[in-house]
């Protein structure tokens, strides 16, 4: 697991991530039981022995000290002495009723675990088998709609937090269109925070009835109206202009075809200062969690896929909008804004680092990380490797032409930041690509952006008998040739990078980008 995230490293051959994969469930299990037992709500009050919360849940005293261990090893319980009591993360996320609560989205993670058991029967039927039972009562659909309405609200406050930030002062008076609302909280979290501000929510009716509810529990009646109706219809959204149109988790619902007239229709009825915001979740940010919604969209919709930011973008762009590249959120989804005018999207609080690091990804690296340059690790061993032991000595971008150790440490508190860029060979490719990201840099307004790669420049099939570079414009020295320890540099960057043990291993390429 990296930064909480189990990620496939291609450098890493020993079969434990296989195990990991095999024992997700193992997790999963874990979390659902103590979140549908009510454990950590038991422990909001304070911390109990073992043998009072199995009391409390009726279980087993043994069993329960077994399962109580698990969860400490997992971070979800602390233990002092015989007392076992909340962390700081679950009491915040895990406890009924609080704020940020996201059980209700982790139960409805649990719901769907019976129709991901049919991912075989699906890929064989090219499609979804399993449906909610023609018989199934009117209570039962109620409870259903009602679950997976609150699971929504739990994942969508915690990400309207994230994604205000952005809209810092952007709206006085206006409308707002949520379309696809589920509960309405992204509506919710733009109505709390701009006064001037009223929505309309757009969703079928049986949802309507419960986001209804819940926007007025949180005293914004008066300020919103709902409008049942079927989003694949064309008359199906309301009258604009609209100074912004929410599509949270949408795109994903249905296929490019509906999707695309969905992204007109919304763009139609946009204000001339208004802004198109699309919240999904996109490969270019998690490529691991959108193959597997992907996935979760074949076992549960008709014809749900996860669509690229890229293809939302050049969507958005072929309908006149201008558009922002992609702006990761800290979690698991991404946005993409459109407005009429690119002076829009300069009003927006979008940090400059972030959206360069959104263009770098898309040039095609595998990462980009970005740590202090003050962490790029310059011992004075590392140009004696390349004095002796590398074939490349001597080359024009390699010692003793590149600059020693001391020269770079001081060059290096001359920047704030640096990032690394991850990719993989051909190393002419790797390299034409990092000077692209240098480039953008550059362009950004990062003047003093300069760049470095791993391993001898690759430009040219050779260089020169004598005499100086033919490209001295394009060619950068390596990392190591000017003093850099790669590996340490890159572990600090919460990166990793082995050492080749066969013509087979996987290949990393790292290169470092420096910015003021
Ligand atoms: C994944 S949820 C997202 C809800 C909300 N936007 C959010 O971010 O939490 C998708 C929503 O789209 C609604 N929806 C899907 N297809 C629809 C359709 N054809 N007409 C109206 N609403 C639809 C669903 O009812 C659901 O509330």
């Amino acid at each position: 697991m990296k930064n909480g995230f189990l990620k496939h490293d291609p450098q890493d051959l020993s079969p434990q991530y296989l195990e990991d994969l095999a024992t997700g469930y193992w997790f999963s299990e874990v979390l659902f039981t103590a979140v549908e037992a009510g454990l950590f709500t038991l422990l909001a009050g304070g911390g109990m022995r073992a043998a009072e919360i199995a009391a409390a849940l009726g279980f087993d005293p043994a069993g329960t000290e077994r399962f109580l261990n698990a969860l400490c090893t997992l971070g979800l319980l602390g233990r002092n002495g015989d007392v076992f009591f909340n962390t700081r993360l679950s009491d915040t996320y895990l406890v009924g009723g609080r704020e940020h609560y996201q059980g209700n989205s982790i139960l409805w993670r649990k719901y769907l675990r019976e129709s991901w058991r049919g991912l075989r029967e699906c890929l064989e039927a090219g499609g979804r088998v399993a449906y909610p039972p023609p018989e199934e009562s009117g209570e039962n659909m109620r409870r259903r709609v009602e679950m997976y309405i609150r699971a929504m609200d739990d994942v969508a406050g915690t990400k309207v937090r994230e994604i205000l930030p952005v809209f810092e002062g952007v709206f006085g008076t206006g409308r707002i269109l949520d379309v696809g609302a589920g509960s309405g909280a992204v509506a919710a979290g733009f109505l709390q925070c701009f006064p001037g501000l009223t929505a309309t929510l757009v969703d079928l009716p049986e949802v309507l009835e419960f986001a209804k509810g819940m926007l007025e529990e949180r005293g914004l009646g008066g300020r919103f109206t709902c409008h049942p109706a079927n989003i694949l219809e064309p008359d199906a959204l309301p009258e604009g202009p609209f100074e912004l149109v929410i599509l949270s988790n949408i795109v994903h619902a249905y296929s490019e075809r509906e999707i695309a007239l969905l992204l007109s229709r919304a763009a139609g009825c946009l204000g001339a200062g208004g802004y198109l915001l699309v919240h999904d979740f996109f490969p270019e940010h998690r490529p691991e969690k959108a193959a597997l919604l992907d996935l979760n969209m074949l076992i549960n919709t008709y014809n749900g896929r996860v669509l690229s930011a890229g293809w939302v973008r050049e969507e958005l762009e072929a309908r006149g909008l201008c558009c922002t590249e992609p702006v990761p959120l800290r979690t698991d989804t991404a946005l993409v804004i459109a407005a009429r005018d690119a002076g829009a999207l300069g009003r927006l609080r979008l940090a400059p680092e972030q959206r360069l690091i959104s263009r770098i990804r898309s040039l095609g690296f595998r990462e980009v990380r970005s740590i202090p340059a003050a962490e790029v690790h310059v011992p004075d061993w590392v140009d004696l490797r390349c004095r002796y032991g590398c074939e490349n000595y001597g080359r024009p971008h390699c010692p003793p032409h590149t600059p020693p150790p001391e020269k770079t440490r001081a060059a290096l508190r001359d920047f704030s930041t640096a990032l690394l860029l991850e990719g993989e060979p051909p190393a002419r490719d790797f390299q034409r690509r990092v000077l692209a990201a240098e480039r953008e840099a550059f362009r950004t307004g990062y003047y003093k952006a300069l760049a470095f790669w791993a391993g001898p420049c690759a430009f040219c099939p050779s260089c020169p008998e004598s005499g100086p570079c033919r490209h001295p414009g394009e060619a950068r020295p390596s990392m190591e040739g000017c003093g850099i320890d790669v590996y340490e540099t890159v572990r600090r960057a919460g990166l990793s990078l082995r050492t080749l043990q066969d013509r087979r291993d996987y290949v990393k390429y790292f290169a470092l980008l420096l910015l003021e």
